[in-house]
């Protein structure tokens, strides 16, 4: 009987692994026994020292709390002033140029990352996917077959079309989640798992030999890191990475990973983190938008350091400029690639003239990366391939990457401390607040909904966006910021974002119809970004604070908080 498996049978796991998701025979050929032993053994050796590094998180924003600034390590100063490189940049990705990046499901968009003529797949488990049980669970089912070369998908939708890998693809990365997130739906020894390794190991044991036949001559599997706020981080990722390679019987030193430098603290850590993965490194990458949003984390006691108006936090800024270059210093000096960022834009359908527009914003922006030296970046969507390609591609002549031309800006060798945290300008307003209210509740209601990513008002959001918006709202309110609301000054309290969120709901309610308001979940997205920005401590993630509302524990009653 159809149904009748999914209720009935259960996954077959090892000693100390439970898996309390839903029984899938799809997903059971991912769960193999073998596959979670590798998955526990992983935890085991590392979750002590995942469990002391985010202890250490905390005590460092203890100080920056108390009234301390983020420095270099003077403990350290012997890696930053050291003469060594990083292992030699394996062939098959020396060109970067271009990479797309989209959640590991929906499997359409997979195969049309994957066919959309950029260099790298940056396949994403973090910013842009919604880690339910199913999401987590399709997307790797997805990158197996991948990977295996065999993925394809039928859209009933467009009448049938289906969508396969095309003869040339692109090279994949795959970005596990940040090591603060757990994953409710395994358990190891009567503990959740961590998000991440569960991620990487899945992938890892499924994929390894059929990628490094396959996509990376002998190299491989390729990472993206998240999140990291401390070299200790990289060293576990280096030990799991020896420890996949030992067990799996691969050569040390073919895995490699691109850390993204998008929390303050890490930008002064930078040399660091490339000399602990330094076998392991596939270079640097500007995550400007998790950047801003750990700015204003880090500086959540600092009064004197309010963002102005989320739209104004650009690369512009002064410190923005400064992490960028000084992160492309690094990363040639170091011999690895030094990659640029997302620009927000996406493709405007039904407006020609606004199209333009914000292609015209996204090649500006492209235009300013590779001239500093960037070698290469993001594109949120296919429709922007073209246009960075022209760009980078021109610009680096033929080359692969500018890293041996050393291509640095003049500024980058003196960037100082205060360069890295210098207040960004402009003004604050009213609008911003609104904007931030509307823009992040409708992208947690997205997110309850199951997904991570989200076009709204011709912009792509994720979960990085959001928690701009969050913390931002957040801090204005914690410090009383004043706002201009329209050539008056308005101080931001609680009352007045109660206002604001009412009307906002009212606007939101009136651009997504009735019918899909009632049926999406605004309303409760709406109470829980309320309670995050009026909070009195400030939440570390919003989908830290509400995972527990997407976990989904089978057979037993849904929807348990953590
Ligand atoms: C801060 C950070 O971490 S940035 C990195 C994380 N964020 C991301 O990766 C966001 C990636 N981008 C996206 O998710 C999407 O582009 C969105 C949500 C912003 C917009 O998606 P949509 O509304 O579906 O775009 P749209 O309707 O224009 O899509 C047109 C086609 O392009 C495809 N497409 C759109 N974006 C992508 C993508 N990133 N990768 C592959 N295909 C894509 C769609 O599948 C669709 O294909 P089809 O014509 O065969 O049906
Ligand atoms: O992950 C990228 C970012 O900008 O955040
Ligand atoms: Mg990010």
């Amino acid at each position: 009987m159809p149904g009748m498996t999914s209720t009935m049978a259960s996954y077959d796991t090892p000693e100390g692994v439970d898996i309390r998701g839903r029984y899938d025979p799809e997903f059971a050929a991912i769960l193999t026994r073998d596959a979670l032993a590798f998955v526990a053994g992983l935890q085991r050796e590392f979750r002590g020292a995942v469990r002391h590094a985010m202890e250490r998180r905390r005590e460092t924003q203890r100080r920056y709390d108390a009234g301390e600034l983020p420095r270099f390590d003077p403990a350290t100063r012997f890696v930053r002033e050291g003469d060594w490189t990083c292992a030699p940049v394996p062939p098959a990705i020396a060109d970067r140029t271009v990479e797309i990046t989209g959640p590991v499901d929906p499997r359409k968009m997979v195969i049309n990352a994957l066919n959309s003529g950029a260099k790298v797949f940056m396949a994403d488990f973090e910013d842009a996917l919604a880690p339910t049980w199913e999401n987590l669970m399709r997307g790797q089912v997805n990158l197996r077959d991948a990977v295996a070369g065999t993925i394809s998908f039928r859209d009933t939708a467009r009448g049938g079309r289906v969508y396969k890998l095309d003869e040339r693809t692109t090279k994949l990365f795959v970005r596990p989640r940040g090591w603060h997130l757990p994953e409710a739906h395994v358990s190891i020894d009567g503990e959740p798992a961590i998000g991440c390794l569960v991620d990487f190991g899945l992938y890892f044991f499924h994929s390894h030999a059929a990628f490094r036949a396959g996509q990376g001559a002998g190299f491989g599997p390729f990472f993206y890191l998240p999140k990291m706020e401390h070299s200790r981080e990289a060293r576990i990722w280096n030990g799991v990475f020896e420890r996949a390679e030992r067990v799996a019987g691969i050569e040390r030193g073919t895995i490699r990973a691109t850390v993204l430098v998008e929390t303050l603290p890490a930008v002064f850590q930078m040399d660091e983190i490339l000399h602990e993965l330094r076998d392991h490194s596939a270079g640097l990458n500007c995550g400007r938008w998790d950047y801003i949003f750990s700015y204003v984390k880090t500086f959540r006691a600092h009064p004197d350091r309010l963002l102005p108006d989320r739209a104004l936090v650009g690369m512009a800024q002064h410190f923005m400029r400064s992490y960028s270059h000084l992160l492309i210093r690094t990363c040639h000096r170091r011999q690895v690639h030094a990659m640029g960022g997302m620009a927000a834009q996406i493709p405007i359908k039904d407006d020609a003239a606004a199209n333009e527009a914000a292609l015209e914003l996204v090649r500006k922006d492209k235009l300013r990366e590779v001239r500093a030296g960037h070698d290469g970046t993001w594109a949120a969507h296919p429709g922007l391939i073209p246009a960075i390609r022209e760009i980078f591609e021109g610009h680096l002549g033929g080359k692969p990457n500018q890293i041996n031309a050393a291509a640095a800006p003049a500024d980058a060798a003196t960037v100082t401390e205060e360069d890295l945290i210098q207040p960004p300008r402009g003004a604050r307003t009213v609008e911003g607040l609104r904007l931030n209210t509307r823009v992040g509740v409708q992208y947690l209601a997205a997110w309850l909904g199951g997904s991570g990513s989200v076009p709204l008002y011709n912009l792509m959001e994720d979960a990085a966006t959001a928690e701009i918006s969050r913390v931002q709202n957040w801090q204005w309110l914690r410090h009383g910021a004043t706002l201009d609301a329209g050539g008056v000054a308005v101080r931001a309290t609680p009352e007045l974002l109660a206002r604001i969120m009412e009307e906002e709901m009212a606007r939101v309610r009136a651009e997504v119809g009735a019918e899909r308001f009632r049926r999406g979940r605004y309303a409760e997205a709406g109470k829980i970004f309320s309670r995050q920005c009026v909070a009195p401590e400030l939440d570390d993630f919003l989908t830290l604070d509400a995972y527990g509302l997407i976990v989904v524990h089978h057979p037993r009653a849904p929807a348990s908080k953590l």
